[in-house]
Order: C-alpha cells, then structure tokens, then sequence
C-alpha cells in the first residue's frame, strides 16, 4: 500500500482578485475551497491517476471535516487521527502574482505523536510512505528523521517532499525520492542553482547520500532528474499558469504513481512534469486526461556534464 503522510493538512482558500492592493478593500471575483496540504494533494492526484493510497496525518475541528469529507467524495481512504483545535486554512491570493499565507496548525499532543509513529511502525516493506510539508511548530524538529529511521530499519520506502530544516535533516537517511524545488535545492547546500547542470551537480550530492530518485524542479525553466545510471532534463509543456498551488506535489505523485504501476523510470519522470504542468495550468489539480494530453509534449534529453 501507499501511505501519504500530511502533519499539518490545511484548506486552500484561493481567491482570485484582480488588481490586489495592499492595504485597501479588494473583492475576489472568484474563490475555491480545496482539501489541500502536500501529502493529502499527492493522495488526490494518484487517486485521479488510478493508484490507491492511505492519507495520513492530523486533523481538527470542523476544518478537518471538511477535509475529511472532501477525500470520502473523492474515494480516498484515511487514517487520520483527530486533534484539537482546528486544521488551518491557507490563503492563496491570485493577482497578478502569486501570495501565499500558510496557518500554523493545531498543537499536537506527545501522545498522537506517538499514535502516528505506530502507524509506521505497522508498515512494512511491501509499503511506500510519502512524508510531504512542513513539521508543525509543536513537534520536534527531528519528527521526520524519526519516521526515516523506522521506515529503514523495516524497510518501507520513503518519498519526502519538505524544505528548510525538516529537508536539510533528512539528507543522509535512506530516501527513494526527494524533489526540492532549484530555491529548495539551493538553500540545502548555500549555493546558486539557476541552470540544469547547476541542478544536476547538486541533485547527484543527494544520489550519493542515499536518495535513490531525484527530481529537482525549476518552475516554468524545466526539472532535472538524477537517479543510479540517469540523468535527465526535461522541458515543461508550454501553457497559462492559472494556479501552480501543488504542482510540486504533483510531479511527486506522478512520478510515485508510474514507478508503482512499474513504468520506466524515464517514463516516469514524463509523468512527473506532465503532472505538475497540468495542475499548474488549472485552478485545482490534474486529472488523467491532463496529464495524458501533456506527455507527448515533453522532450527529454540526458545531462552530459554537471558542472557547478
Ligand atoms: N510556468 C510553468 N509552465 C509550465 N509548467 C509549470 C510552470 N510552473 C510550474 N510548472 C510545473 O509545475 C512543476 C513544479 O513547479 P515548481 O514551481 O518548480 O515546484 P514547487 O511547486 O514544488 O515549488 C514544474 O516542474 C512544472 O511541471
Ligand atoms: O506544509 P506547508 O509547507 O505549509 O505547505 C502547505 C501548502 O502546500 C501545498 O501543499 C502546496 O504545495 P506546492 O505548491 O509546493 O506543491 C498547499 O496545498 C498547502 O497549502
């Protein structure tokens, strides 16, 4: 089975507004409510990409409900464990760029951490677990390398989509994908990641420290593949970015979703921009047909040298 894990689920309020000003009253002339966080976006899109999985995590109060309610609609299967307070709501404001205000999260109590701990300790190797998103604020730093540790020693494979300190402490556990976005790649070594080679001489640093796939994305510029004997750059599908709010999380459940229906890694990573461009090229996240349409449009080409 495939787990997905999100420690801090939100509702996404997008809300589309057309000349945002700072300061003023602005009226949205459009708005949704979307079921979001990282891993519970991954479950949504391998879900509409016919691959079951299990979302994990915590929820709260009536925000949690809803996301709750959302995934049952959905066909989604859960194991939450409910907490108090109330699952926050993140505020996505579409102008004529993107702002983003992401909550803090519910307080989560020393026991319903150790509850999530063993769910992970009942996987087993047969399993995948997907740890995407931020830790929240009441748990320890080192949460996720925790869960790393559980998953190596019985061997469930682990896929981490986080940044920042959680991304930087997981780095030399056993990984079977990451993929740090080129500002996330470039802000775990302190260095500059612009160009494909830049992506690829850092992306194959994390090869060597045990992550088995990397996928490094560069927004509208293309992503960046490293895995044992591959590394590959693949354009991005030309279109109008409409909301890109979980296209990252996207490319993680399409490569994730490929790989468990065992297609080439090649193809796999297809899939992976193939999905990310079609979540970002609509106001919610991909369907099949989508990203079926977008895979003929990807040209990939393998990375000769990786220089600095
Ligand atoms: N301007 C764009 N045109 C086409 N695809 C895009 C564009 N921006 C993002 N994407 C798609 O979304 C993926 C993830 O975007 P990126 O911004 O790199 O990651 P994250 O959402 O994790 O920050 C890209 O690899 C690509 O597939
Ligand atoms: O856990 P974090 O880092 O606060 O991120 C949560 C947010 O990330 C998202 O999962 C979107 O992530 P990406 O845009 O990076 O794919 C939103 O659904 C959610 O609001």
């Amino acid at each position: 089975m495939i787990y997905t894990c999100t420690l801090n689920p939100s509702i996404d309020y997008i809300m589309h507004v057309d000349e945002f000003k700072s300061g003023d009253l602005n009226r949205a002339k459009q708005t949704f409510f979307y079921p979001g966080g990282k891993g519970i976006n991954v479950s949504r899109v391998m879900a509409r990409l016919g691959v079951e999985t299990i979302a994990l995590g915590y929820t709260a109060g009536f925000t949690g409900a809803f996301i709750k309610d959302s995934l049952k609609q959905e066909h989604i299967q859960n194991q939450f464990i409910e907490t108090d307070g109330k699952t926050r709501v993140n505020v996505k404001l579409k102008s004529s760029d993107e702002t983003e205000i992401n909550g803090p999260g519910p307080l989560i109590s020393e026991a319903k951490q150790q509850e999530l701990l063993q769910q992970v300790k009942e996987m087993t190797d047969d399993d995948t677990l997907v740890i995407a998103g931020s830790v929240p604020s009441s748990l320890p730093d080192d949460f996720y390398v925790e869960i790393a540790e559980i998953c190596q020693k019985q061997g469930t494979k682990l896929v981490a989509d986080t940044s920042g300190k959680a991304l930087q402490q997981l780095i030399g556990s056993s990984l079977f994908l990451i993929k740090p976005n080129h500002h996330e790649l470039a802000d775990l070594f302190n260095a500059e990641v612009e160009t494909k080679e830049q992506a690829a001489y850092y992306g194959r640093k994390l090869f060597d420290q045990g992550v088995s796939h990397v996928i490094v994305s560069m927004g509208g510029e293309g992503a960046v593949y490293i895995g044992e004997d591959q590394q590959l750059f693949a354009e991005v599908p030309k279109g109008t970015v409409k909301n890109s709010v979980g296209a990252g999380d996207s490319m993680v459940a399409g490569f994730t979703a490929a790989i468990s229906q065992a297609k080439p890694v090649e193809e796999a990573f297809r899939q992976a921009v193939a999905s990310g461009s079609a979540t970002a090229f609509q106001d919610d996240l991909c369907n099949k047909e989508d990203v079926e349409q977008l895979l003929n449009d990807i040209e990939i080409s393998t990375i000769k040298e990786e220089t600095k």
